[in-house]
C-alpha cells in the first residue's frame, strides 16, 4: 500500500510540478501585490487625499458632538442646525474643516506632542529631590548592571561553547559554574528592574491624579467642563484610563529607551574589541549595521501608520461605551419602569460596535505594518548580523609582521612582555573561531534586540502622543474652566435676544457681566440676562433686589428661566451683561431631585460638612435627630441609626429623599435657601411644616413651586411670561387665591369666548400656563 502511494504520489508529482510551480507562483504573487498595496496604498492616499480625510475626521467628530448634545441636553442641537445650515452645506463644512483643523492637531511625534509630554512631565517630577527621581536612579542602576551582565553572560557563552568544542570538561565546568552563579544576581536585577517600572509607573500616576483632581474640583469645573464647555468628550475617561496608560507607558518607555542605548553602546565597545582581538578592521561592521538600521528606520516611519491618532479614537470610543453603561447604572429604575431595556441594549451595542469596528481597524493597519516591522528587523538585520560577524572570518586577517624573536620565543615555549605589544599572533583555530562566533553573535543580538526595542519605541512614543494629547487637553480644559474661559460652539439665536445680545469674541461668547459679593446679605441683580449655555437667551434683563426676610415666590411656565435664574445666583452660568451682587457662602440650594452622598445617614444630613466641620460647629447627634424629627424622618435614625453606611439613593423613597435635603438645609441654616420644586413629592401638611421652621430660622426663601398651599409663606413675587418678560412685586396672597379659585370655576364651566378671555387674564396674572386654555376652548 506505502509503494501505491508513494508511486502515485511520484506521478502526481510529475503531472503537477508545472502547475504546482505555476500555483505558487501565483500565491507568491497576490501576497506580495496585497503586502504592497495595503503598504502602499494608505502612503499614497496621506500625500494625495489628505484634506479629504481630515473631513472625513471632521465629520466623526460632528458624529460625537451629536452624540455628546443629546446626552447632556436630551434633545439634538448642534452647532450647524442651531445656525439654520446642514450637513451638507459645503461653506460650513469647510469653514469647520478650518477651524477643527486649528483646533485639534492629530496627535503625532511632533513639537505639539514635546510640549504637551514637557508639562505633563513637570507634574510627574515636580522637583530634582523627589521620590521619582530617587526611582527613577534606582531603576538607571540596574538597568546598566542589567547591561554588563548581558556582556559577561555573553562572553561566558562563547568561552563554554570553546571549551565543549575543545572537550576540555574541566574548564567547562567551572564556565558552567559561574554561569548558575551569575543567575542569581541577573533574576535580582530582572526583578527589580520590573519592580521600580511599576513603582515608578504608579508614583507617576499619583502626581496626575492628584493634580487632575485638584484642578476638577477647583471653582466648580467638573459642572462647567460637562455644561459649559465642549472640548472634553468624556472626562471620567481622561481622569482613569488615559491617566494611567500614559503613567504606565512613561515608566515602561523610560526603560525601554534607556536600556537599549546603555546596552547598544556596551555591546559596540565590546564587540570592537573581539574584532580588534582578532586583527580584522573594526570599522566595516559598523558602518553596514548604522546604513542598514538607518534605512530600515525611515522606510518604517514612512509607512507608519498614525497610531496616535488610532489610539486617541479609541480611547474616545471606550470612553462612550463607558458613559452608556454609567447612563443605565445611573438610570436603573426609570428604565426598568419603562421596559425600556430594548432601546437602551440598542444604544450600548451601537456604541460598542463603533468600538469593535474601530478595533478591527487600527488591528488591521497593525498587521501590515508589524509583518514590514518584523520582515526588517528579524530578517533583514539577522542577515546583516551574520554578515557581519563573518567578515573577521572571511576577510583576509590584518596580520601584523611577527617580531622574530617573539617567533623564536613562541616556538620555545616563552614570553617576553618586553617586547613591542603590536606583534601579535591570532590563534586561529576551530575553538578559537567558535568562541568568537559565539560571543559576536550573543553581543550583535543584544545590539540588534536594543536597536529593535528602540525603533519599536517610536510606535509606542506616537501611541503615547495620542493618550498625552487627551489627558493635556483635559489639564488646560480645566484650568481655563476655572477661570471662566470656555469653548462650545454655539450659534445666537438672534430672533430671540430681544434688547439683549450675546457679545462673541470670535465664536466664543464674552460674559460681560460684573459680579460682587454683597456685605450686607443682600441680592441684588441689576439688568442681568438669562442665557443658556447654548447662548439661547431667555430672558433679556432682570432686575430685581432682596434683602433677608424677603420671601420670593418664582412662577412661570415650563423653560421660562426660573432654574436658570437659581444657576446665575448661584455662580454656575455665566453673566452676560448687567451686575449681580450676591452674598457669599450664604446660598443653598435644594433641587426636585436630591443628591445623596456615599456614606452613613449621618453624612446625607450634614453633606458637604464632613464629620470634623460638624464637631467644629459643636453640633450633636441629639440636634442632628432633633432636626430628623423636624422633617418627619425620626424612624429612619430608628431604623437605619445614624452610622450604617447604604446606598442611601435607592433606599430612600423620592419624598423621603426630599425631606432629608430639607434636613440638609436646617442643618447648615443658611441666610438663603434656593428651593427649586424641592418638596413636589411631600405631603402638603408636612410640606408647610417644614416652610415654616425654615422661617422660624430665619432662612430667606426663593422658592419655585406650582403648589398654592406655598405661596402663604412668601412676600415677593417673581413672575416669568416665557417670552423673556418679566414682573417682580410684593405678593398679595388673597388676592392670587381668588384668582386661582376663579380660574378653577371657570374650567368647570362651557367654552365661551368670555371664558377663554378671562382664562387667558388670570393665566397671565397668576404667571401660568395657556394649556387649559387651549384644552377648554
Ligand atoms: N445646560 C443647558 N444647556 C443649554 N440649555 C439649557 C441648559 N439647561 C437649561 N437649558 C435651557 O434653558 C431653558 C430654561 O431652563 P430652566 O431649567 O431654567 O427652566 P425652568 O423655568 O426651570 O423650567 P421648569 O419649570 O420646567 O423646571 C430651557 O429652554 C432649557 O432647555
Amino acid at each position: 500500500m506505502p509503494s501505491v502511494v508513494s508511486k502515485f504520489l511520484d506521478k502526481s508529482e510529475q503531472a503537477f510540478t508545472k502547475n504546482q510551480a505555476l500555483l505558487s507562483s501565483a500565491v507568491i504573487g497576490a501576497a506580495l501585490a496585497t503586502y504592497a498595496y495595503k503598504i502602499g496604498y494608505p502612503l499614497l492616499e496621506n500625500y494625495m487625499f489628505k484634506p479629504n480625510k481630515e473631513c472625513n475626521s471632521l465629520n466623526n467628530n460632528l458624529v460625537k458632538l451629536n452624540q455628546h448634545q443629546v446626552l447632556k441636553n436630551g434633545d439634538v442641537r448642534n452647532e450647524i442646525n442651531s445656525s439654520g445650515a446642514t450637513h451638507g452645506d459645503p461653506k460650513t463644512k469647510s469653514a469647520m474643516c478650518k477651524r477643527n483643523r486649528l483646533r485639534n492637531s492629530i496627535p503625532n511625534f511632533n513639537l505639539a506632542f514635546i510640549l504637551q509630554f514637557l508639562k505633563l512631565v513637570r507634574i510627574m517630577i515636580p522637583s530634582l529631590f523627589c521620590t521619582e527621581i530617587a526611582l527613577l536612579g534606582g531603576h538607571t542602576v540596574f538597568l546598566i548592571l542589567r547591561t554588563f551582565l548581558s556582556i559577561y553572560v555573553a562572553n561566558l557563552e562563547g568561552a563554554i561553547v570553546k571549551f565543549i568544542v575543545r572537550k576540555d570538561s574541566g574548564n567547562f565546568i567551572k564556565q558552567l559554574g559561574k554561569w548558575f552563579a551569575v543567575a542569581i544576581p541577573a533574576t535580582f536585577i530582572n526583578s527589580m528592574i520590573r519592580y521600580l517600572e511599576s513603582r515608578i509607573a504608579l508614583s507617576f500616576r499619583t502626581r496626575l491624579v492628584q493634580h487632575s483632581y485638584k484642578l476638577y474640583f477647583q471653582n466648580q469645573s467638573y459642572y462647567r467642563v460637562t455644561v459649559l464647555d465642549a472640548r472634553l468628550d468624556n472626562c471620567a475617561q481622561r481622569l482613569t484610563d488615559d491617566i494611567e496608560t500614559v503613567a504606565s507607558t512613561v515608566s515602561h518607555l523610560y526603560g525601554q529607551i534607556t536600556k537599549p542605548c546603555f546596552d547598544i553602546l556596551i555591546a559596540a565597545i565590546a564587540l570592537a574589541n573581539l574584532v580588534k582581538s582578532r586583527n580584522s578592521n573594526i570599522l566595516i561592521g559598523p558602518v553596514i549595521i548604522s546604513g542598514v538600521v538607518v534605512v530600515s528606520a525611515l522606510v518604517l516611519r514612512l509607512v507608519s501608520p498614525r497610531f496616535g491618532q488610532l489610539v486617541a479614537q479609541e480611547a474616545e470610543k471606550k470612553g462612550y461605551l463607558r458613559h452608556v453603561h454609567g447612563r443605565i447604572v445611573s438610570n436603573a429604575e426609570e428604565i426598568a419602569f419603562y421596559n425600556g431595556h430594548k432601546v437602551e441594549q440598542s444604544h450600548l451595542r451601537s456604541a460598542y460596535r463603533i468600538l469593535t469596528q474601530h478595533l478591527e481597524h487600527m488591528f488591521a493597519v497593525k498587521l501590515w505594518f508589524v509583518m514590514l516591522e518584523q520582515f526588517l528587523m528579524k530578517y533583514v538585520w539577522s542577515g546583516t548580523g551574520m554578515i557581519v560577524v563573518s567578515l573577521p572570518v572571511f576577510l583576509p586577517q590584518v596580520v601584523k609582521q611577527v617580531h622574530p624573536k617573539k617567533l623564536k620565543m613562541l616556538s620555545s615555549g616563552l614570553h617576553d612582555n618586553t617586547l613591542s605589544t603590536d606583534i601579535e599572533v591570532v590563534d586561529d583555530s576551530v575553538s578559537e573561531r567558535t568562541q568568537y562566533f559565539t560571543t559576536a553573535k550573543n553581543l550583535l543580538l543584544t545590539g540588534s534586540n536594543a536597536v529593535e526595542r528602540l525603533m519599536s519605541s517610536y510606535k509606542d512614543i506616537v501611541e503615547l502622543a495620542g493618550h498625552t494629547a487627551r489627558v493635556a487637553t483635559m489639564f488646560t480644559v480645566l484650568e481655563e474652566a476655572s477661570q471662566g474661559i470656555y469653548h462650545k460652539t454655539v450659534v445666537a439665536k438672534k430672533e430671540q435676544t430681544g434688547d439683549f445680545e450675546v457679545e462673541f469674541n470670535g465664536d466664543q461668547p464674552v460674559a460681560k457681566g460684573k459680579v460682587f459679593y454683597s456685605t450686607n446679605n443682600e441680592i441684588i441683580v441689576k439688568n442681568v440676562p438669562i442665557v443658556t449655555p447654548n447662548c439661547d437667551v431667555i430672558c433679556p434683563s432682570l432686575t430685581i433686589s432682596l434683602k433677608p426676610g424677603y420671601h420670593l415666590l418664582i412662577t412661570g411656565p415650563n423653560g421660562c428661566g426660573k432654574s436658570s435664574l437659581f444657576r446665575i445666583l448661584s455662580g454656575l452660568w455665566p453673566v452676560y451683561g448687567g451686575e449681580l451682587t450676591t452674598p457669599k457662602n450664604s446660598m443653598f440650594y435644594i433641587p426636585q431631585r436630591p443628591y445623596m452622598v456615599i456614606g452613613n445617614l449621618r453624612d446625607q444630613i450634614i453633606y458637604p460638612d464632613t464629620y470634623a466641620d460638624m464637631i467644629n460647629k459643636q453640633i450633636s447627634e441629639a440636634d442632628l435627630r432633633k432636626i430628623m424629627e423636624l422633617v418627619h424622618l425620626d424612624h429612619i435614625v430608628e431604623r437605619d441609626t445614624f452610622h450604617e453606611v447604604k446606598d442611601w439613593t435607592d433606599i430612600l423613597s423620592g419624598g423621603e429623599k426630599q425631606r432629608m435635603a430639607v434636613a440638609r438645609l436646617f442643618y447648615h441654616r443658611p441666610k438663603y435657601a434656593l428651593l427649586d420644586e424641592c418638596t413636589s413629592a411631600v405631603s402638603i401638611d408636612v410640606e408647610s411644616n417644614m416652610y415654616q421652621t425654615a422661617i422660624d430660622m430665619g432662612i430667606t426663601l426663593l422658592t419655585i413651586t406650582h403648589r398654592p398651599t406655598l405661596w402663604k409663606f412668601h412676600t415677593y413675587i417673581l413672575q416669568f411670561d416665557g417670552q423673556g418678560y418679566w414682573e417682580f412685586s410684593e405678593l398679595n396672597c388673597v388676592n392670587r387665591l381668588n384668582l386661582k379659585r376663579e380660574k378653577d370655576d371657570l374650567l368647570s364651566k362651557p367654552n365661551s369666548k368670555e371664558k377663554t378671555a378671562r382664562l387667558t387674564e388670570i393665566n397671565r396674572k397668576l404667571g401660568e400656563d395657556d394649556n387649559e386654555v387651549l384644552i377648554s376652548s
